[in-house]
């Protein structure tokens, strides 16, 4: 049996032989058969190759690929003394724990995890995508061929894990938003940060202390949405009237479990292929909301309809706002990605839809399974009074109290409503007094339409 310098130097002579054989050809043989010619030479030489190599693409079957991310996030954990630059990203300089660190472009990096050394490094290829130059990125991982299936096994999630952990950690959420223009995924992110929390939320304490309670259970009910086949994901269905704090729940969520927002906007989806573009490129521990879905679906809908109509009456001049590329999006289609077969892409995720009136809502979307909770938000009740009262004027008392809980068991104002009249900063004095005011010209305006109608 050779001995192992033996092979490698037979290794190192048949590269040089294959160089020079190359420069021969490259000159005397057209491309196409050229490079088949070295396909066929490389792949049998990586059969004497001791390394294995992974590589992570930046995309995968068109959308992002949740490993690239996880990769990109965990290598600057593992910076050694070997590297000589890193690309920080737009965080906040003042809390270095916060920093987004990236590694550059061919700069190699060596991990050692369990008795493994690991080569990672960042490559960057033009390539034609669609007639266009597009530049692609990828993370390589080098390893030896015996290790491979131990990477796959232990090494891969522990980047997983790390990853995740860190992305929790950091300090900042991101509300991401649909843009057409965004070549690659199709959202768009910003920094979310938004002052709701559930403390300053004003509903009833058993009926919020329900919610967390729900909200904490499907965050630790892992391997019990595994143990019972289920996708680690839960569907709200937020329902009440203009200014009850609908918007301001889905922000308290967020801001309690850390997760980020995807905020869909349906009239602005295309059709059912970006529909699924979108939603199978949302990460993780995020929250998909989905605002108004009465008028969203509305919307697309009629939209749908409209082309329908225009194409069987073969209409010459469509209307300028579709295109044939635009032919709307279909509640199945929603069903089927928020629920179906193409919903279990990425766990740990919750589903919110809002809209002012229940009613207008199709069956199908009702469901269980699909909507797992209904969460009416109501309108101003004196309990949810006391709440805003401690908010806005830290008080948790006042002999006015009893005058306004009597009050609001009589007219409906929303919470929006109460919380602009708590806000006149103006006259802090007399605000409770104003308020009463306010509650009293309502049941006036009230009585007199009752009247009105008789
Ligand atoms: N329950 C509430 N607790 C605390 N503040 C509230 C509550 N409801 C409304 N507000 C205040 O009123 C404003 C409007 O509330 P929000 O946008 O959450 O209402 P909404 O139900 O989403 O309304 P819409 O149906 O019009 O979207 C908020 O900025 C918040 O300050
Ligand atoms: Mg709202």
């Amino acid at each position: 049996m050779p001995s192992i310098s033996t092979i490698l130097s037979a290794y190192a002579s048949l590269s040089a032989a294959i160089m020079l054989f190359r420069t021969i050809l490259s000159q005397m043989l057209p491309s196409e058969i050229r490079n088949y010619i070295f396909l066929k030479l490389s792949q049998s030489l990586s059969h004497f190759s001791p390394n294995f190599t992974f590589i992570v693409e930046e995309r995968w079957e068109a959308v992002s690929n949740h490993t690239y991310r996880a990769v990109e996030t965990y290598l600057p954990t593992i910076i050694a003394t070997s590297i000589d630059s890193l690309l920080i990203g737009s965080a906040n300089l003042l809390k270095p724990h916060n920093l987004d660190l990236r590694i550059s472009v061919d700069c190699k990096i060596i991990d050692e995890f369990q008795g493994m050394k690991l080569e990672w490094s960042l490559f960057r290829e033009t390539i034609k995508f669609y007639h266009r130059d597009e530049l692609r990125y990828s993370y390589r991982l080098k390893c030896k061929k015996t290790e491979r299936a131990k990477v796959m096994a232990s090494y891969l999630p522990h980047i997983a894990t790390t990853a995740q952990t860190i992305l929790s950690m950091r300090e900042n959420l991101h509300i991401y938003t649909y843009n057409k223009r965004n070549c690659g995924s199709g959202w768009e992110s910003a920094i979310f940060k938004h002052p709701a929390r559930f403390d300053t939320l004003a509903m009833d304490p058993e009926r919020k202390a329900e919610i967390i309670n729900d909200l904490e259970a499907f965050v630790r009910r892992k391997e019990f949405f595994w143990k019972v086949g289920r996708s680690w994901k839960r569907g709200y269905l937020l329902h009440g009237p203009p200014g009850t704090g609908k918007s301001s729940l889905v922000a308290a969520i967020a801001n309690r479990l850390r997760y980020n927002i995807y905020d869909l906007q349906l009239q602005s989806v295309r059709s059912d292929a970006e529909l699924r573009r979108l939603l199978t490129s949302i990460t993780g521990r995020s929250i998909l909301l989905v605002e108004d879905i009465d008028c969203s679906i509305k919307a697309s809908l009629d939209r749908t309809k409209v082309r329908d109509e225009q194409e069987e009456y073969g209409e010459d001049e469509p209307d300028h706002r579709f295109s044939s590329s635009d032919p709307g999006i279909t509640l199945s289609g929603l069903l089927n990605f928020t629920d179906g077969l193409w919903s279990s892409f990425e766990d740990e995720r919750l589903i919110i839809f809002t809209t002012n009136d229940k009613d207008k809502l199709d069956p199908a979307l009702l469901r269980p399974g699909r909507i797992d909770r209904e969460i009416y938000m109501g309108y101003c009740t004196f309990a949810a009074f006391k709440q805003l009262a401690d908010s806005y004027l830290q008080i948790d008392n006042d002999h006015l109290f009893a005058t306004i809980e009597n009050l609001l068991k009589e007219v409906s104002v929303t919470p929006a409503e109460v919380a602009q009249q708590l806000m006149k900063i103006d006259e802090p004095e007399g605000i409770l007094e104003s308020l009463i005011e306010f509650l009293k010209l309502r049941k006036g305006k009230l009585r007199s339409e009752n009247e009105e109608g008789k």
